[in-house]
């Protein structure tokens, strides 16, 4: 095929590419808000969709001028606001997949990325102040009237005339369990069928406000641009300094009318210790609809607390991997009945479907029984960056029907089913453990440790020893007025309940639980207390 040379390749208007889909409010209501942030000066400034539009065109010129070819990776590195998203919809308009990260990122980590995507193209804001960017990838800045070149990208030949859904769209590079990190690369179908099947869960409206609070590397604020611009809302980006102070982060969601607030757990710990009072004022007022978390389980005692404070917001637990952007959502009732002892992570979302296989490899039937969660999704990856062994770990012949060519995700999560056909999350099948041949269930551990009076919150995990049964740990947290809890009187506690082989030999308190870049507890961290 003649290299394509001067017209960069574009999609077609009518077929799925997340420029199109993310932008079709920008049709039919231009002058909606389509983003609130915090402005330079400190207030507050909306980003209509119409705006938003012309910051996509304007980022498309600059970024057609520079001669890329449909699959050449950009690094997109900033925090989500308006410029962000008109960046990543730009790129989605060339079939240039973005890789996203931010600020916070450590230089190695990103250096790391880059190694492994060979990106053509490193964009930061205006403002950004990265640098030691590798001389083969090209530089430049962008802001709301599009791109500020610093360095060329090397020129490449470009034969793609159109951009297909199969393209990729982006590609998020998760710390894989094995340091390597490993490149997510999702298409422009996978995206828009998952963001499809959550339509049909009607979490939002386009009157809702959603705040969204994890970085742009974590496929959960993706996600929440996908949802507030695919059903025509307003996205609320929560700036990450404003996450750090709760009084500062509910003032923020106070001002800007936010009445969703997608997050991990941990966002809210703080919030709890330090306003409880403000948050419940805000409760009071039915403000805030809607909760919605996904990333690791919810501490019920926690999601309890902040169910109290909220007894008008509806709660959504969303569960699934980057691999496929997610799987469920699942309505929490509030508030929780004080039986549950475990949250359900239903069914998948429409038009996919979870199934649990068992050791054998055959289909789980009964209710109460444990097995790995299959899913069956068109929102599956394309596969991990240059990596297809690790890939065909994950994406296998579907177990009821292997000789039929469709393929399905392999998720490592194990959970049991209700009566109903739900299914409750059981945790990692890899960090499933044995102690003296039994199988450890963490969760029910730090359930009841999250019991204990005076401790506000609990992480059990399992330290390997080089000789002999490895060693069950808990790390605790305490309310800040109290005393700390005696470690003796906390193993007797478990004692009471637990079988002997859950009951932790070490029990050691901890200010706050360290989190990774995404926001979830960063177990290795606490792994790392010990041993030192
Ligand atoms: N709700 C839960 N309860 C318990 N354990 C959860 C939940 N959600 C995940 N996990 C765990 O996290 C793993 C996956 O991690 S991930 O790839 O970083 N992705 C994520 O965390 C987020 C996920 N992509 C996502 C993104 C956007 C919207 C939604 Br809705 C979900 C899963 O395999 C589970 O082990």
């Amino acid at each position: 095929m003649s290299p394509n040379g001067a017209r960069p390749a574009r999609a077609h208007a009518s077929v799925d590419n997340l420029r199109t889909y993310l932008l079709a409010a920008a049709r039919r209501a231009p002058d909606r808000p389509a983003v609130i942030q915090a402005a330079a000066d400190g207030g507050l400034e909306t980003v209509t969709y119409g705006e938003l539009e012309r910051r996509v065109d304007a980022c498309v010129e600059g970024l057609g001028a520079l001669g890329l070819e449909v699959g050449d990776r950009v690094i997109l590195e900033s925090d989500t606001n308006a410029d962000a998203v008109a960046t990543l919809l730009a790129c989605a308009t060339l079939g240039l997949p973005f890789v996203p990260t931010s600020p916070e990122v450590p230089d190695e980590r990103l250096l790391t990325i880059i190694d492994s995507a060979e990106p053509a193209l490193y964009l930061q804001s205006a403002h950004g102040k990265r640098t030691g960017i590798p001389e083969s990838v090209g530089t430049a800045r962008f802001g709301p009237e599009g791109l500020t070149v610093e360095r060329q990208p090397l020129p490449r030949v470009r034969r793609r005339r159109v951009v297909t859904p199969l393209d990729t769209a982006y590609i998020t590079f998760t710390s894989g369990t094995t340091g390597r990190p490993k490149g997510v690369v999702m298409s422009h179908r996978g995206v828009i069928a998952f963001l499809r099947g959550a339509e049909a869960a009607e979490l939002i409206t386009s009157e809702d406000r959603v705040a969204g609070t994890s970085p742009l590397q974590f496929d959960f604020a993706l996600f929440d641009i996908g949802l507030a611009l695919g059903h025509g809302a307003t996205l609320v980006p929560v700036p990450r300094d404003r996450l750090n102070w709760p009084r500062r982060f509910l003032s923020y969601l106070r001002d800007t009318g936010a009445t969703q607030v997608d997050s991990v757990p941990s966002v809210w710990r703080p919030v709890l210790q330090h306003e409880p009072d403000m948050l419940a004022e805000m409760g009071q007022e039915g403000i805030l609809r809607r909760i919605a978390f996904s990333g690791e389980n919810f501490p019920l005692e926690e999601l309890r607390r902040l169910q109290e404070l909220l007894p008008k917001a509806h709660f959504t637990n969303g569960y699934g991997a980057t691999e496929t952007m997610a799987a469920s959502i699942t309505e929490v009732p509030n508030p929780l009945p004080a039986e549950t002892e475990r949250l359900s992570i239903g069914y998948a979302v429409a038009g996919a479907e979870m199934l649990l296989v068992g050791p054998d490899g055959g289909p789980v039937d009964e209710p109460g029984v444990l097995g790995e969660i299959y899913l069956r999704s068109p929102s599956l990856f394309s596969g991990y960056w240059n990596d297809p062994e690790a890939t065909r770990a994950v994406v296998v012949p579907d177990p009821l029907n292997p000789r039929s060519g469709q393929l399905v995700f392999k998720t490592g999560d194990l959970a049991s089913m209700g009566q109903e056909g739900e299914l409750y999350f059981h945790g990692r099948a890899d960090s499933q453990v044995q102690i003296r041949g039994n199988r450890v269930e963490l969760g029910e551990v730090e359930r009841r440790i999250g019991q204990f009076d005076g401790i506000t919150g609990a992480v059990a995990m399992i330290l390997p020893r080089p000789d002999g049964d490895p060693l069950l740990h808990a790390f605790v947290t305490c309310a800040p007025d109290g005393p700390a809890p005696d470690a003796k009187a906390v193993v007797a506690f478990c004692r009471a309940a637990l079988p002997a082989y859950m009951v932790p030999q070490g029990v050691r308190v901890v200010d706050v639980f360290p989190l990774t870049v995404n926001g979830k507890v960063d177990r290795a961290a606490l792994a790392a207390h010990v041993a030192s």
